[in-house]
């Protein structure tokens, strides 16, 4: 158990649309150092609540707190002024655009003052490259398209944008779904890095193999519900597979599916001594 100040936190926050409930009274809390993962099926409440975290969406109830400090988010500028750096799956990234330039996105250093001030391209080529090279990707030329990079490499390019940038808390949307085991590892590795860099990483998913690796705490979220935090000294991968499906549902699964792998002979059977 970690008796810190935990960097995010969020009580009893709900967020309705309308008539919708999209969030409903859940907690969360993530310290320094650590992954908690935020697992839910479709429609579960996951981009809400990111949203929300990163001053999308504002709660209809309940407080977020960021390093205990209660804070209302009145745009996303204002989250990622606090530390708070959310990654999207779009990842933000231009893909005909340089290494670079999509490292940079507009922040790049600059020289000069007033009227002459401008970029500093060969400052800002080798901050690409070092930081490229901290993630251990091998840049041979920052001029390259990002596109050219593979699906893993390129989310790690925006999550060490992010970190460039200041980042305490790093939120990682559905970061490893497109991906392939191979270059899922890749972004894996990274995550468990950043997490021993001091960063709090809130890392969602739906796939339960994918964060039980990374993970130092999970939070599972069910139509807009939390079904609780849980360590992960708490909770086995099946466990929280099982709760994420919906144990009794796939149960039931099941017994439907079996049903269809009898031959014609077990179903005429099956079907007499139903009638009889
Ligand atoms: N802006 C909105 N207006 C109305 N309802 C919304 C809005 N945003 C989300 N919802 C509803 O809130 C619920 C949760 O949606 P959300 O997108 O947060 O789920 P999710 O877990 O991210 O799902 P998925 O994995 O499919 O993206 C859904 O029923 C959704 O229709």
């Amino acid at each position: 158990m970690n008796d810190t100040v935990p960097m995010i936190e969020m009580r009893h926050v709900s967020k309705h649309f309308g008539n919708v409930i999209a969030l409903n009274d859940v907690s969360l809390h993530v310290h320094a150092g650590e992954v908690m993962c935020l697992l839910g099926d479709n429609g579960a409440g996951k981009s809400t609540l990111i949203k929300t975290l990163s001053g999308v969406h504002k709660p209809t109830s309940g407080e977020m707190r960021v390093s205990g400090e209660p804070v209302r988010f009145k745009s996303p500028a204002y989250a990622l002024d606090s530390g708070i750096a959310t990654v999207f799956q779009d990842l933000a990234m231009i893909p005909l655009m340089s290494i670079t330039r999509n490292f940079f996105m507009g922040r790049e250093p600059t020289v000069g003052w007033g009227p002459l001030k401008r970029i500093d391209w060969k400052q800002a080529d080798r901050i690409a490259m070092e930081e490229m090279a901290r993630i251990g990707i091998d840049v041979r030329d920052p001029s390259q398209p990002v596109g050219t990079l593979s699906g893993g490499e390129r989310q790690c390019v925006a999550i060490a944008r992010a970190v460039y940038f200041g980042a305490k808390v790093l939120i990682l949307d559905e970061p490893t779904s497109a991906l392939g085991v191979k270059q899922a590892s890749v972004v894996l590795r990274y995550i468990a890095k950043a997490r021993n860099d001091g960063l709090a990483v809130i890392f969602i998913t739906h796939n339960v193999h994918h964060a039980y690796p990374v993970a130092d705490a999970f939070t599972l979220l069910k139509r807009g519900t939390s079904l609780g935090y849980f360590r992960k000294s708490e909770i086995s991968r099946e466990e929280v597979l099982n709760m994420m499906a919906g144990g009794a549902e796939l149960e039931s699964l099941d017994a439907e599916l079996a049903e269809f792998q009898r031959t014609p002979a077990e179903s005429q059977t099956a079907s007499r001594a139903a009638i009889s």
